[in-house]
């Protein structure tokens, strides 16, 4: 198969370009050769002896950008005199901010909204809590809570570099399931303290959704929230990632002829990605998996300090396949990534059986690029939006927030996981499968709403759901 390049970001070049000596053909053969693609050209100004021209380019990486930099800046004729990053611009200011549903245009208005009026509502609340899902946002809004330990695989990078993640997700959550989502990065990384303080702040939403807490860490918390509160507690990083990988499991084992149950399975990155897709794997039947960590392959007879891996030890890796990722990965019908850049080789994926299946989730750099393993790889997916076949929790939290905030649910159950799986891949149609379509697109409405009715539904069969079923729009 052959796989487009990833593209990271667009920038725009400002140059001051003389017009007696400067060529723009000379330019763009420039950008072009370095594998920069030129996007968009515009005349800022022009004078008799200077024209300014703003280049946009899509480019890999920073390093790609100084590359068309230093090559330009080399041509006679040209400055650069200013360089943009379209991602830093469109972050300027951060990504969201609030907006009232109408306007106060006079006294009237405002003693209802505020002082007196609103506090009839609020003793309504108080003699009736229940009504704060009918007379406040509660009912529509979820908290996006991160310490900042685990950020994308960045890791510890701590709760002010979360936020732009945060922002980014609570963008995804009102654009693709209409879900009023805050973005709050705590600045501790103590399991009591972070379980305190949710609870504190949890009257105002209708969900938590947990992001972004490493390993083992996040394990406790989300349990002890789930015990603790009585709005769906869901750590995305484990379950909206093994519900995506699921849903795009059953779509590549369907093009590739294979049965998921017989697949052998090599995951890398026990985490908390890694830990809950495995148990998600375990859940729909498949016996063969192997989890390796930095340390090689778990077996059942080694000793670890990490209760997750101690897990894997006794759940997983029947055959007692033992080594490095390279060892263990021979004859593996699907690679499952949720670890760190570049984990694995070319010549790993020439190892694995017949039609390999390579789930290089880690973002924002997978376990291996698609182009690096084309010459072998059948079916190639990563976590991010520029390369074919997105498998990222994205296709998840979002509709399966609008299900349980409309159902109100009290919790989300395995059921509702698999239903919100089975929901995602049923959106590629059967004669719709290839090698670039086993996972719907993001920006696919249908979707979010898929998911929305098949958690909706299964709550209710597993009675979590607590609003009167006539009641919830279909
Ligand atoms: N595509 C998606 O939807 C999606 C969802 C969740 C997480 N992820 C990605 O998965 C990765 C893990 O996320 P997490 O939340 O589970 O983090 P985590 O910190 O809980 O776990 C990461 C695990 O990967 C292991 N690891 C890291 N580098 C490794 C290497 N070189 N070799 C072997 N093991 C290695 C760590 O030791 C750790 O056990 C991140 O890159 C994250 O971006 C992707
Ligand atoms: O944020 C993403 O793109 C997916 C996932 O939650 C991650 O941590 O990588
Ligand atoms: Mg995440």
């Amino acid at each position: 198969m052959s796989i487009p390049s990833g593209v990271n970001t667009s920038i725009i070049l400002r140059l001051e370009l003389e017009k007696k000596t400067a060529s723009f053909g000379s330019i763009a053969t420039a950008i072009s050769d370095t594998g920069g693609d030129i996007i968009a050209i515009d005349v800022v100004r022009t004078d008799k002896d200077v024209t300014i021209r703003d280049i946009t380019i899509n480019v890999y990486d920073s390093k790609h950008t100084d590359l068309i930099k230093a090559t330009i800046s080399q041509l006679p004729g040209v400055k650069v005199s200013h360089v943009s990053d379209q991602t830093f611009l469109l972050h300027l200011g951060g990504k969201i901010e609030t907006h009232p549903k109408f306007p106060i245009k006079n006294r009237d208005d405002l003693s209802r909204v505020y002082t007196p009026g609103v506090a009839r509502v609020s003793m309504a609340i108080h003699e009736k809590p229940s009504l704060a899902h009918t007379l406040t946002i509660k009912r529509n809004t979820v908290a996006v809570i991160s310490d900042g330990t685990a950020v994308l695989g960045l890791g510890n990078i701590g709760p002010l570099a979360a936020m732009p993640v945060m922002e980014g997700k609570a963008m995804l959550f009102k654009q693709l399931a209409g879900v009023d989502a805050f973005p709050i990065c705590l600045d501790t990384q103590d399991t009591d303290e972070i379980v305190r303080i949710v609870k504190a702040l949890s009257p105002g939403f209708g969900g938590i959704n947990l992001e972004d807490i490493s390993a083992p860490r996040c394990f406790e918390i989300e349990q002890r929230l789930i015990e603790e509160l009585d709005i769906p507690v869901f750590h995305d990083d484990q379950h909206g990632t093994a519900v995506v990988l699921l849903a795009g499991l059953f779509n590549a084992v369907k093009l590739v002829g294979k049965q998921l149950s017989d697949c052998k399975v090599v995951l890398c990155g026990l985490g908390a990605a890694g830990t809950a897709c495995t148990k998600m794997l375990l859940a729909a039947g498949v016996r063969h998996i192997v989890g390796v960590d930095r340390e090689g392959a778990i077996t059942r007879d080694g000793v670890y300090e990490n209760p997750s891996w101690q897990w894997f030890a006794e759940h997983t890796n029947p055959d007692q396949i033992r080594g490095s990722l390279s060892d263990v990965i021979a004859g593996a019908d699907i690679f499952i990534g949720v670890s760190g850049p570049g984990v694995l080789k070319r010549e790993d994926v020439a190892q694995m059986a017949k039609d390999p299946i390579v789930f290089a989730m880690a973002n924002p750099t997978p376990e291996i690029l698609p182009e690096e393993a084309e010459p072998y790889v059948r079916v190639m997916a990563t976590g991010r939006s520029d390369y074919p076949n997105q498998i990222n929790n994205v296709l998840c939290f979002p509709g399966l927030f609008r299900g349980v905030l409309d159902c109100r649910a009290s919790r989300v159950t395995e059921h509702m996981k698999l239903a919100a799986a089975k929901a995602i891949a049923s959106v590629v149609h059967e004669d719709e499968l290839s090698e670039y379509y086993i996972i719907p697109s993001v920006f696919n409405q249908a979707v979010a709403e898929r998911v929305r009715n098949a958690v909706i539904q299964a709550a209710y069969e597993d009675g979590v759901a607590r609003r009167r079923r006539e009641k919830v729009q279909a």
